[in-house]
């Protein structure tokens, strides 16, 4: 039996000048293994929105030029080609990577994550149930006014019990070490590779170009330049008399230099596609391919003008009826790519081209580079690729991209299409509310406009098919298949019924559109019906700051809580509840008022606490580190001050933790490669504080990060047999840490639970039920 009492200290006097950390105190490093990482990062900075046309990107009145956006890449060079075999982002099991990153941004790309092999089924096993936030009661509101707090304290007092679950986790394997994972990064700008011409390279593009079998072409005009590759008219210098195909007296030559990052391992991974798309219905056809001397070059039909170029050369104005054409076109040429097997990953204005002018092809539409394509369905299984998340990770342009794009989500059909809105509602307006943003966090920023947007406000100037078509594509599901043919006939009532005069050719469109009505016609009626229900699915909701409860299945324990606890009562509450037998097993804040849970089922043998002004208090937390204590759970006020419970008993051997201005998940990545699983969290503000820890008892674990709760991650991680260990959320994000434990419990049932006020009825309900609270935050949820 623990001796409870010996480990309990009695914090310092809380928050009194000699309780403040020294700045700069470099302490020995502790007695191996523990390690002290301590990394404060300095503050972000946010530039307030520069004004209308102050900055690049920014749409301007006309007369004045508009800069595309630049758009940041990360590719994975050798794994892209896996990945889009497979359709994945992220590829590795038993910690093995099984290629190397390529970076385009100028931040050091992190490592991929040792991943053990999710498709476990837990069959017969209590499936995780979720709790959608029940109304507070009135009386619970008023009792739980935040200017006015009552200090609450509940028990339930069930046998008490040693717990199972923690002993098996104390008695698990002694080393969790992971294989070294072969990785490489390397940094590509997110802005433009250097270009021969402007540049003044010392690789001259060659006069002359004949790759692959080709005819002989003379390079003429510069066509456009992108991040990744320039693009030239090139002019066949005998024979040829064709306005397109392989026999085109002016065809397109696209150079990508061999230097370049997205060629350090062989051609350009876009050549891929290509062999798969080139020619499909809407997609450019590629007629020969190869390197000559230092340049890949791939000859390709000569398109016109961008959309963007046509949207700026029209007074960045375009009319209804031509963004409706193209809104039905876009779709049917997605629809073809995405049958294909292929997501775009970048749709925007300046990827869609028309045809030549002069030719019978210049009012058809036409989708160009496919650097970022992956496939959503794997090539050989016709499977749906898994959901991940890595919020690090983005690809595609900020301006356009979807907000699961910005949040790391792994890329499906959904996202081509809220760029696709994104897009519409730009050639329309002429701007996004989200322009303008700059500097570090400009992805964050523009993530959180983008959020905060609702379809009624992005599209309050734009007829309805714009409102309906962005508020069906943002509520879309990872794996849901798209109805194209509902989608376009949304814009097909804007249009005049005469094809023949539209601005924009949309004969590919009215044959899928026709087809997928005549055979789906019973489905789509089946779909409008449903329609008729209002939607309750809305992206943003109601912003709300709430409880975050996780309860988790256990054998009957006694567990207490405390919520609105001042700093002054946290001594007399830890003291009860040790001389009754509880130790401290999670902690939160609110309103600078701590919540306490105490329990039977923590398995430590003793603990200490401190409050703290700082988060976290570098000095005290390795004072006990030395004496073998670890960080069993943090948490943080808006007021900076935090509270850390260290205990002995745990089955850690090496702990760090991290402080940082935005959700560390670099840092994180990094750990994991190392055998470290996040194994307490909290937020103090808008930061965040992480823990890492060694032999933590996991196998694997993954972080769901959000503007809102991401149900749906949450539920495909349970799916997969995640269960959430720890949670915290600021303002405006949440992060829920997942992981699988290395020894199954026995019922496996998890919940969570939403509130305005602390849920102490229904706590009492859960524990009636067998249900611990396991993880407990405050902060950004939505209603
Ligand atoms: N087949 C074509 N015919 C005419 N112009 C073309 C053609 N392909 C590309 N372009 C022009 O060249 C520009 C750059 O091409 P592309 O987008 O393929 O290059 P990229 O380097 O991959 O661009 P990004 O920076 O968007 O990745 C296009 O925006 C377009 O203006």
């Amino acid at each position: 039996m623990p001796e409870l009492r010996s480990g309990a200290r009695q914090p310092r006097s809380p928050l009194t000048p000699g309780n403040l950390p020294s700045p700069a105190v470099d302490h020995p490093p502790p007695v191996a293994p523990v390690e002290a990482f301590v990394d404060l990062v300095p503050n972000t900075r946010r530039a307030p929105p520069r004004r209308r046309g102050a900055a690049a990107g920014v749409g301007v009145a006309a007369g004045r030029e508009e800069l595309p956006p630049t758009r940041t890449r990360v590719r994975t060079r050798a794994t892209v080609a896996k990945e889009a075999a497979v359709g994945a982002t992220r590829v590795a099991s038993k910690g093995k990577v099984t290629g190397r990153v390529v970076k385009q941004t100028r931040a050091a790309k992190p490592p991929l994550q040792p991943r053990a092999p999710v498709a476990r089924q837990r069959a017969g096993l209590g499936r995780p149930k979720q709790t959608l936030s029940p109304s507070p009661s009135p009386e619970r509101q008023s009792s739980q006014d935040p200017f006015n707090p009552e200090e609450v304290e509940d028990v339930q007092e069930e046998t008490p019990l040693v717990d199972q679950d923690s002993r098996d986790l104390a008695e698990a394997e002694t080393a969790d070490k992971k294989e070294e994972m072969e990785e490489e990064s390397a940094g590509r700008s997110a802005d433009k590779i250097p270009g021969a011409e402007e540049e003044g390279s010392t690789a001259p593009l060659p006069e002359r170009v004949q790759v692959g079998g080709s005819p002989i072409y003379k390079i003429e005009r510069k066509l456009g330049k992108g991040g990744f590759g320039q693009v030239y008219v090139g002019r066949r210098l005998s024979g040829g008399s064709e306005r397109t195909g392989p026999q085109a007296s002016e065809v397109a030559l696209k150079f990508e230099h061999r230097s370049s990052k997205g060629c350090n391992y062989g051609p350009p991974y876009e050549w891929q596609v290509y062999n798969t798309l080139g020619g499909s219905h809407g997609v450019p056809r590629v007629h020969y391919k190869g390197r000559q001397g230092d340049y890949y070059v791939m000859v390709m039909d000569m398109l016109g003008p961008s959309l963007w170029d046509v949207w700026n050369s029209s007074g960045q104005a375009m009319s209804t009826e031509m963004v409706a054409c193209i809104a039905v076109e876009a779709l049917s040429i997605l629809e073809k790519m995405h049958s294909r097997g292929y997501v775009h990953g970048d749709v925007k204005p300046e990827n869609f081209l028309l045809g030549q002018s002069g030719t019978v092809d210049e009012k058809k539409l036409f989708l160009v580079d496919l650097g970022l394509a992956t496939r959503w369905r794997d090539g050989t299984t016709g499977q749906h690729v898994d959901y991940d998340q890595r919020p690090d990770v983005f690809r595609g342009t900020v301006r356009y991209a979807s907000v699961h794009a910005h949040l790391g989500r792994t890329g499906s059909r959904r996202d081509d299409l809220e760029s696709l809105a994104y897009t519409l509602v730009f050639l329309l307006r002429g701007r996004l509310p989200w322009q303008g943003y700059q500097g570090d966090n400009k992805g964050f920023l523009v993530c959180k406009k983008k959020m905060a947007t609702s379809p009624e406000m992005l599209c309050c100037f734009c007829p309805l098919p714009f409102k309906q078509f962005l508020e069906i594509v943002v509520n879309m599901k990872f794996d849901e298949e798209p109805n194209y043919a509902k989608l376009i006939l949304l814009f097909e009532g804007i249009l005049g019924p005469n094809p023949a005069v539209r601005p924009i050719n949309t004969d590919g469109a009215q044959k899928s559109c026709s087809a997928q009505v005549g055979q789906k016609r019973g489905r789509l009626t089946v779909e409008e019906e449903e329609d008729d229900q209002p939607k309750k699915k809305i992206r943003l909701g109601m912003p709300a700051t709430q409880w975050i409860t996780v309860y988790n299945a256990r054998r009957p324990m006694k567990q207490r809580y405390h919520y609105n606890v001042a700093d002054s009562r946290l001594t007399q509450h830890v003291e009860k509840g040790n001389e009754d037998g509880l130790y401290i097993s999670s902690v939160a804040s609110c309103t600078n008022l701590w919540a306490l849970i105490m329990d039977a089922g923590t398995g430590f043998t003793a603990q200490v606490y401190e409050l703290s002004h700082v988060f976290l208090h570098k000095e005290w937390i390795m004072e006990q580190w030395e004496k073998n204590y670890y960080i069993s759970a943090i948490a943080g006020a808006n007021n900076g001050s935090s509270l850390v419970v260290m205990s002995k008993g745990t089955s850690y051997t090496q702990q760090s933790y991290k402080v940082s201005d935005s959700f560390p998940f670099k840092w994180i990545n990094k750990k994991w490669r190392e055998g470290f699983y996040v194994t307490s969290m909290a937020t103090a503000g808008s930061r965040w504080g992480v823990v890492m820890s060694r032999n933590a008892g996991f196998t694997d674990q993954v972080v769901e990060l959000d503007f809102l709760y991401p149900s749906e991650g949450i539920h495909r991680r349970w799916d997969s047999g995640y269960r959430i260990t720890a949670t915290a959320a600021t303002w405006d994000q949440a992060a829920f840490v997942l992981s699988v434990p290395r020894r199954k419990p026995v019922d496996e049932t998890q919940e969570t639970l939403r509130t305005s006020a602390f849920p102490s009825s229904h706590v009492k309900e859960k524990w009636s039920k067998n249900l611990y609270i396991a993880a407990v935050s405050y902060g950004r949820t939505v209603s």
